[in-house]
């Protein structure tokens, strides 16, 4: 591999760039240079020491996050918060390095087309450190208003400082080429023309892989401006809800005490306008927690739903980390019922305990598709919740590099662990009582084909109630039933799917 300052444009037709898509852990592995720990260690010393120097703090720490994502793969929301401690990086500059951070892992599908076509060479075939330099300056030449001698200058310090001078030259001429156009000139030469391949020009515009927007598509019935309002969603950072735990809070006092405002939708969803929300009072002492409206719905569906007869043995068969738990174990200790909330991963699990204490909620670590054996009898609960291990394809927007980690062959392993899921809940809950399979991906195979391949499959007969009257009155775009798909761009929530099921013998 070698950086040589001789730059020129390739096009998006033939073998070019403008087409290619990262690829789960393409940045990985030998072939790609992944440095050994020692030099990542040396690299991120490089970082202090530069940033001692007056060098940018808010750049060197997106690379040092960016570099541990898609080197070591790492998660941005994990590892982010961690080196902006360790550099202690904080306020302005922790914004924009988290600005440039997530944008530039966004956007990565878009950038790196674009680089390849200013380089005249693959990414692939560009040296990692100045790969990622050349990712985060085109992301703010083509997304941000910082100036372009400023986002050139800035690279080219960030590349010396943590690689030395060798391929300077090259990423000072990369980017000079990258700024001289427009992001919409740009894309109208390298994207795929949208007559004859939309789906290729969504992936390249909208920086997704096109497999995702073919199954957002599909979801969607076809209709590709929805699926492009869609993908724009996913670019934008989300804003943070919290849940105000029924009987323990009232959310628009919530809404006051933390300078939110009440939810759209949910009665019991804050949406925050920033800061930090571990931080808040009311979360700290369990009256609130984050949680996504549209994650609140789906368990709000399942604690709606009628049942017959006796109501007060619930059970969450996926719980970890234990964000529905915590909404339903409010619910039951409201109305005199009691949770039993499984997750098969100990840690998990230790996280389910943290957030359910105080609640009449039992944590179990087992595997829920183990029904029938001890705290798990048949036909032993009212409610049964499924909170699906899924794609996690409708929460890309929270997890800025899960769109290029994912791949189709993710799929049957889940999808088989999905049906069998609601096949051990349908197994747990007695007759007439009921089952939410909810999952948070729209995916048509895990959503539609998960819950009619599981009823196909149940040892007892189910049927499918219609979801829509269990979310709030007057909410709208809920399709046409019985189950519901949740949309980022529809109802500003998570692209949750919900199913509910009784058990009818
Ligand atoms: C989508 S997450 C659940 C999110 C959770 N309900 C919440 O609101 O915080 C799915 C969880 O199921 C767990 N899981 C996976 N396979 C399982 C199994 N066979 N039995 C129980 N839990 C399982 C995963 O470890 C993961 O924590």
């Amino acid at each position: 591999m070698s950086n040589d300052p001789a730059p020129g444009r390739r096009t998006a037709t033939g073998r070019g760039p403008g087409v290619r898509r990262p690829e789960r852990g393409r940045d990985r592995g030998d072939r790609s240079g992944a440095p050994p720990r020692e030099d990542r260690e040396a690299v991120a010393d490089r970082i202090r020491r530069a940033i001692a120097r007056g060098g940018d703090p808010a750049r060197h720490a997106a690379y040092q996050a960016i570099m541990a994502v898609n080197r070591d793969d790492a998660y941005a929301n994990l590892v982010l918060p961690q080196i902006l401690r360790e550099l202690g990086v904080h306020g302005r500059d922790a914004a924009f390095a988290t600005e440039l951070t997530y944008g530039t892992l966004r956007g990565m599908g878009t950038l790196d087309a674009i680089v390849a076509s200013a380089a005249g060479r693959e990414v692939e075939k560009i040296d990692p450190p100045a790969r990622d330099v050349l990712r985060l300056g085109a992301y703010q030449l083509l997304y941000t208003r910082v100036p372009a001698h400023a986002a050139v200058s800035s690279s080219v310090d960030l590349l010396r400082a943590v690689a030395g001078a060798s391929a300077t030259g090259f990423v000072n001429a990369v980017l000079r080429q990258v700024g001289e156009r427009t992001l919409d000139a740009w894309l109208t030469e390298l994207a795929p023309d949208p007559d004859t391949d939309p789906v290729g020009n969504l992936a390249l515009t909208r920086s997704h892989p096109q497999w995702i927007v073919r199954a957002f598509a599909e979801a969607l019935g076809g209709d590709l401006g929805e699926t492009e309002a869609l993908l724009a969603e996913d670019n934008d950072p989300p804003a943070v809800h919290l849940c105000a735990r029924p009987g323990l809070a009232d959310a628009v006092e919530l809404a006051d005490e933390v300078g939110g405002a009440p939810g759209a939708f949910s009665p019991y969803a804050v949406y925050l306008s920033g800061g930090a929300p571990g931080e808040l009072a009311a979360v700290r002492d369990g009256r609130a927690h984050v949680q996504d409206e549209g994650s609140q719905l789906a368990a709000l569906a399942l604690a709606g739903a009628e049942v017959t007869g006796e109501d007060r043995r619930w059970l969450d068969l996926c719980a970890g980390p234990g964000g529905k738990a915590a909404l339903l174990g409010s619910l039951a200790a409201l109305r005199d019922a009691r949770l039993t909330a499984v997750e098969v991963a100990p840690h998990r699990a230790a996280l389910v305990e943290a957030a359910t204490r105080g609640l009449p909620v039992d944590v179990l670590c087992a595997d829920g598709r183990d029904v029938g054996a001890g705290a798990l009898p048949e036909s032993g609960f009212d409610r049964v919740l499924v909170d699906a291990p899924c794609s996690g394809l409708g929460a890309l927007r929270r997890r800025p590099e899960s769109r290029w980690r994912r791949s189709p062959s993710d799929l049957p392993p889940l999808t088989r662990l999905q049906r069998e899921l609601l096949v051990a809940a349908v197994r747990a809950v007695r007759p007439g009582g009921v089952v939410g399979y909810v999952t948070c991906s729209p995916h048509i195979v895990e959503t539609q084909v998960s819950v009619t391949e599981a009823a196909r499959r149940c040892p007892y007969p189910v049927e499918l109630l219609d979801a829509r009257p269990m979310l709030p009155e007057g909410m709208p775009n809920l399709g046409t039933g019985p189950t519901v798909q949740l949309w980022p761009h529809r109802h500003g929530t998570d692209a949750m799917f919900i199913a509910l099921l009784r058990r009818v013998g």
